[in-house]
């Protein structure tokens, strides 16, 4: 759990996210809340609920890229869900219970990674014996085994070829299947690896490999030995339980708006039916046991130019009492996005050619040229938000991107005529735009 203050979250969170101060501190304080209520003792503590988040704002103004990285900094586990995807055809009620289920599967991923790097250590020595062993055999001399043991840490045998027996499933975790049609049915999940373990006593495989490639495979297998399968998955619920978050997306698109009823707005009410208990506070069944959700946190999003948040259910309103407006992208938050952040598409650029020995360089009026591009062609095709920086970026470097591995040792200054040139023919063709920008 974090100990960061709001402001130290903020700082952090301004290291990849330009501008959307609003949006920073309410996730900010939500997260230190968190860290309070764990302060607390006994009943109180089961009392405080979190204080979800709506997010307002037009597209690809870092809605989602702030919840993320909050997530990060705190190592949760962090899923995003399209609420629209729960008004499709097929999906019936519970299935918004799915959303928890994936989020315990996201955090066992979390904690089995962080045991793990715990374990590497014993893990490589142990996977050091098994090289060994195919190297040598398993009843050699020690003092046979301490010359080998020498060479492969000199890395001399790096590209012997040995063959090492492997479990069948890889990860060496159990993977369980639910019945489809029964989701989290823990009683109906049957655990095919288990019942086909028993019957053919385990299964292995042996693969032929270089030394160099044998350990990855090795380790994880080894380092899955020494930890706790069981632990993993209730230090995940825990986590799950405690700070969890999920960010439902496009949360507008499933108001009822004022004086129309039709079909499809009784389905879309009905998904906020569903996802209500979720967000108040239910215990959902998975397959590695129930999960309460009441602590986990919700911040919703959407841009809400049609609906309005008072279009949502009061119960659901009252459920999301943080409101925080995220202001449209401008020609200057563009250009700091480009450069300032850590690793800005310019820099992602620069080291990307740099592989190719090709030293790449934006002059500012170049930068300036691209965010305008950007702003223009979200205006007059579509507004994507920053998304569409990535989009013009490529379009300018498409042919130094193709020609680069025959032009090592070259620079290549990209300025403002560079950027025209590629785009705005282009950019200026709204019908072209459509399909190339
Ligand atoms: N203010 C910002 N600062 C830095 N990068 C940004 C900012 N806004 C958006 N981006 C970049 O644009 C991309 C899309 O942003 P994001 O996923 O946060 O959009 P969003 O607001 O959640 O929109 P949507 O509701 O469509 O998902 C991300 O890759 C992100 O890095």
């Amino acid at each position: 759990m974090t100990i960061f203050s709001p402001r130290e979250i903020v700082s952090e969170l301004d290291r990849y996210i330009v501008g959307q101060n609003d949006a920073k501190r309410a996730v900010a304080i939500a997260l230190r809340n968190r860290w309070r209520r764990q302060q607390l003792e006994g009943s109180l503590r089961e009392e405080v609920a979190p204080k979800n988040i709506l997010m307002i704002g037009p597209t690809g103004c870092g809605k989602t890229e702030i919840s993320r990285r909050l997530a990060r900094l705190a190592n949760a586990p962090f899923l995003k869900v399209e609420a629209t995807k729960f008004t499709e055809v097929g999906y019936v009620g519970r299935d918004v219970e799915q959303i928890v289920r994936d989020l315990v599967e996201v955090g066992i991923g979390l904690v089995k990674e962080e045991r793990r790097k715990q374990v590497q250590a014993k893990a490589h020595i142990a996977a050091e014996e098994r090289v060994l062993d195919a190297l040598v055999g398993a009843t050699s001399s020690a003092a046979t085994r301490d010359s080998f043991r020498r060479k492969l840490r000199a890395n001399e045998l790096d590209d012997k070829e040995i063959e090492i027996e492997l479990q069948a499933s890889g990860s060496g975790g159990m993977p369980m299947f639910e019945i489809p049609g029964m989701p989290g049915a823990s009683v109906g999940a049957i655990n095919l690896s288990d019942m086909f373990g028993k019957a053919f006593g385990g299964q292995r495989k042996t693969r032929r490999t270089t030394v160099r490639e044998a350990y990855e495979p090795l380790i994880a297998e080894e380092a899955d030995k020494l930890i706790d399968q069981d632990a993993i998955v209730q230090e995940a619920i825990r986590q799950v339980e405690d700070n969890g978050i999920v960010f439902l997306d496009e949360i507008d698109k499933i108001c009822v708006r004022e004086g129309r009823t039709g079909g499809g707005d009784v389905s879309r009410e009905g998904v906020q039916r569903d996802l209500l208990p979720l967000i108040e506070g239910t215990t959902v069944s998975t397959k590695h046991g129930p999960v309460k959700t009441d602590h986990i946190l919700f911040i919703a999003s959407g841009a809400f130019h049609v609906s309005k948040p008072s279009d949502l259910l009061p119960e659901l309103q009252g459920r999301l009492p943080i409101r925080v407006e995220l202001s449209p992208l401008t020609v200057e938050d563009f250009k700091r996005i480009l450069t300032e952040t850590e690793a800005s598409l310019i820099k992602q650029t620069i080291a990307l050619m740099r592989t190719e020995g090709v030293e790449v360089t934006f002059t500012d009026d170049a930068i300036d040229a691209l965010a305008k591009v950007a702003v223009e062609v979200n205006d007059s095709v579509e507004n994507i938000g920053a998304r569409r920086l990535q989009t013009v970026l490529e379009r300018v470097l498409d042919d130094i991107s193709f020609t680069a591995p025959d032009r090592s040792g070259e620079t290549v200054t990209i300025d403002a005529a560079y950027v025209r040139g590629e785009v705005e023919s282009l950019a200026r063709n709204t019908d072209l735009s459509r399909f190339i920008l």
